[in-house]
């Protein structure tokens, strides 16, 4: 072992939050953010080789996952990275896992995405340094959509894709690509606001209804197709003009309290699009201005943030940026 262990000490993988949906791409278009301030908004996994196979879990939002590790999304992702290696007729290890749950679960802000991608590519990385072994592209987004599916009852990549590769991610319906990245706008800020309380991703879903009108398919292919077009064409103004939510919004802002008058207040006072992040309950607010996005985070903290049943309040805002690196190893120092 102490042969083995000089070979790699371990490896800590970060994956940051994510807008899924961005409004206008329901279940097929995802953001990849990060607070300007440096804040690591998002779950880190950490490696380790040891005697026996582990998870611990720790940091803020550690006491709000299942109390039995093995029923811990990172558990159910190191056993399915085994039987991958294994098919592939690679060796495995045991390992020690450490999951620093940053993120509030049910938030709208793809915390599972987050657990699920800092796992897998932290195994992956692992094993690329230990034994030259590991999965492409292709194959990690497939397992992170089998796990997300797990988590939340539906396969949507719009969370795991944007947290491992970064950026707007769209996806596309050719098993071989999944995913593409759109350009996006450099000096737009994107002022999240997590209010503090908790809306299941599963729950968010069953409100939504199973048809939807004509009218509704039309305005929901218009406004996805001329984002898209708006974004390669770098026209911000028609982008974000167009951001509005025919599929979910409609049937979920009830389930966010103040969602409504924070939206007309935000939009009445300059904000380039407003939506909901995911499925809730924390809000998206888009900016081209620095200035303006600090006065909104301070808005939506003095008036959005809720008391959760507990007393406490779990709630925050930060000022964040398009995040284009996505998953990344931290140094051992960081
Ligand atoms: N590591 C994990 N991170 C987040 N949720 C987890 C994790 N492990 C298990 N869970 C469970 O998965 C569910 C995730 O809920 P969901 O509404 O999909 O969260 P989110 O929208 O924040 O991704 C919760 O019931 C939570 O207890
Ligand atoms: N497309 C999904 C996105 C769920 O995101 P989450 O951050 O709430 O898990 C949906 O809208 O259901």
């Amino acid at each position: 072992m102490s042969q083995l262990m000089s070979k790699l000490d371990g490896v800590s993988v970060f994956a940051p939050a994510s807008i899924g949906n961005v409004s206008v791409g329901f279940d097929v278009l995802g953001l990849g953010v990060k607070p300007i301030d440096g804040t690591l908004l998002g779950d880190v996994v950490s490696i380790v080789l040891a005697d026996e196979d582990s998870l611990t879990v720790v940091g803020e939002f550690a006491k709000k996952l299942p109390g039995d590790v093995k029923d811990n999304i990172v558990w159910h992702c190191l056993l399915l990275f085994n039987k991958a290696m294994a098919e592939a007729g690679y060796k495995t290890e045991k390992l020690a896992l450490t999951l620093d749950k940053k993120m509030p679960v049910g938030s709208g802000l793809g915390s599972s995405a987050c657990s699920v991608v800092a796992a897998l590519e932290a195994l992956n990385q692992f094993y690329q340094q230990y034994n030259q072994t590991g999965f492409d592209r292709k194959k990690m987004l497939l397992m992170m959509g089998e796990m997300e599916a797990q988590i939340s009852g539906s396969l949507h990549y719009d969370n795991v894709a944007p947290c491992y590769l970064g950026g707007m991610q769209l996806m596309v319906p050719d098993a071989d690509i999944i995913s593409r990245n759109l350009p996006q706008f450099d000096d737009c800020f994107y002022v999240m606001a997590y209010p503090g309380i908790s809306v299941s991703t599963k729950a968010a879903r069953e409100v939504l209804p199973p048809e939807y009108s004509r009218a509704d398919l039309i305005h929901f292919g218009q406004n996805l197709a001329t984002f898209v077009d708006a974004c390669h064409r770098n026209d911000k103004v028609q982008a974000f003009s167009v951001l509005t939510d025919v599929v979910a919004e409609p049937y979920r802002q009830h389930l966010l309290p103040k969602f409504a008058e924070a939206k007309q207040y935000l939009l009445s006072q300059g904000s380039l699009a407003v939506g909901i992040s995911g499925s809730g309950p924390t809000l998206f607010c888009v900016v081209d201005d620095e200035d303006k996005a600090k006065e909104f985070e301070q808005w939506l903290t003095n008036n959005y943030l809720q008391t959760e049943a507990d007393g406490n309040n779990y709630g925050f805002v930060h000022v964040c940026k398009v995040d284009s690196q996505g998953a990344c190893v931290l140094n051992t120092d960081t």
